[in-house]
């Protein structure tokens, strides 16, 4: 075992915003890491919410065992109103400085990341940012822990709706997570064959589905799959429904929103490698002096950037995958 020399001798970790499978694999990875190199590893229970209420626990490599196939967070998440208050931050600051916490391993989004920026300003307590997100919004990353499995997990159920959309000839507006982001929305399209995709990033109209929905007609096909990002711009999946009606009568046409199912269960190998990478990474970050980066893998390497960064652009969406959608839909 490698001797610390550094000046981290205690790290906390949480995980913050919305779950996402992989955060207990990167969890069990932080927690690992530490062990390895000497450093005593605390968890944080419910995001930022348990640095204001002081709900730490000493997490030991054991402790962590059977985690790497579980979907969720075992310390559980929380979307926090008190920490977007100075004095919520100066509760939190308390905890750090009664269990001597030396740094912070947070496992998130984009607004997690914006919560540890302003706490370290206003704290000093230096951070390392692991990307846990199904959204894949975050630059710096080719992917964020969870994308992977959530992605899967749309392809497989947009596959059973095909099942009975093709069974009754019926049109499907299918809403896939998303709040600001298209990646479920437009990866899942592309693999399930749908006529159109649908997503902030871009601007859709009305009238060019409408367009899709007749030259389908006129290659003679019966059913139609539509996938609409929850946060696409035009409208949600029940307007495009209503509006689709009012044009096509004849259309039979249904509406699934896929959910918060897309958050959960067991993660992919995509999902717990990357996680266990980044976790470690995390970890060597701060022993190495690092802190206000978050660790990403960028074409296959580690990368760290700088969390300001990672915050402010967003990922962008492929405009060579939006061309391979609108080609195959054809
Ligand atoms: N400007 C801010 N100041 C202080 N804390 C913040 C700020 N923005 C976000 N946070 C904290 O981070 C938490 C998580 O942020 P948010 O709900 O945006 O999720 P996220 O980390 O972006 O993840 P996801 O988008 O995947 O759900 C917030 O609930 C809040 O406690
Ligand atoms: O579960 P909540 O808090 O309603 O959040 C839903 C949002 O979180 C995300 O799943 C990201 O974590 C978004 O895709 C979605 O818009
Ligand atoms: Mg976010």
């Amino acid at each position: 075992m490698p001797q610390n020399i550094s000046k981290i001798k205690k790290i906390g970790v949480l995980t913050s915003g919305g779950d996402s499978p992989g955060m207990n694999a990167a969890i069990r990875s932080v927690v690992r890491a530490c062990n390895y190199y000497g450093i005593v590893c605390c968890g944080i229970r419910m995001g930022y919410e348990g640095l204001i209420n002081d709900y730490v626990v000493e997490l030991g490599p054991r402790s962590v065992r059977n985690l790497i196939n579980r979907g969720g967070t075992e310390l559980k998440s929380a979307r926090s109103q008190e920490f977007r208050t100075k004095e919520g931050r100066e509760k939190a600051a308390k905890t750090v400085k009664k269990h001597n916490i030396d740094a912070l391993v947070i496992i998130g989004g984009d607004g997690s990341f914006t919560g540890g920026t302003i706490f370290q300003k206003e704290h000093g307590v230096p951070f390392i940012g692991v990307p846990g997100t199904i959204d894949n919004d975050i630059f710096g990353t080719d992917y964020t822990v969870g994308y992977d499995t959530a992605l899967n997990t749309a392809v497989d159920a947009i596959d059973k709706i095909r099942d009975t959309a093709t069974s009754h000839n019926r049109v499907f507006f299918v809403e896939v997570m998303g709040r600001d982001a298209g990646f479920i929305a437009l990866n899942s399209g592309i693999a399930t064959g749908a006529l159109d995709i649908l997503i902030p990033e871009e601007k859709d109209s009305i009238e060019d589905l409408f367009i899709a929905f007749e030259k389908a007609q006129e290659k003679g096909k019966s059913s139609s799959i539509v996938i609409v990002a929850e946060g696409e711009k035009l409208g949600g999946v029940y307007d495009l429904a209503k509006f689709t009606k009012m044009k096509y009568p004849e259309f039979d046409v249904k509406v699934t929103v896929l959910g918060h199912i897309q958050r959960g269960g067991s993660p992919t190998v995509a999902d717990r490698v990357l996680a266990s990478r980044l976790g470690v990474a995390a970890v060597e970050g701060l022993i190495a002096g690092k802190s206000n980066v978050m660790a990403g893998m960028q074409s296959s390497k580690l990368v760290f950037t700088p969390i300001e960064e990672a915050i402010k652009k967003h990922n962008e969406i492929d405009k060579d995958l939006i061309k391979v959608a609108d080609i195959l839909s054809t």
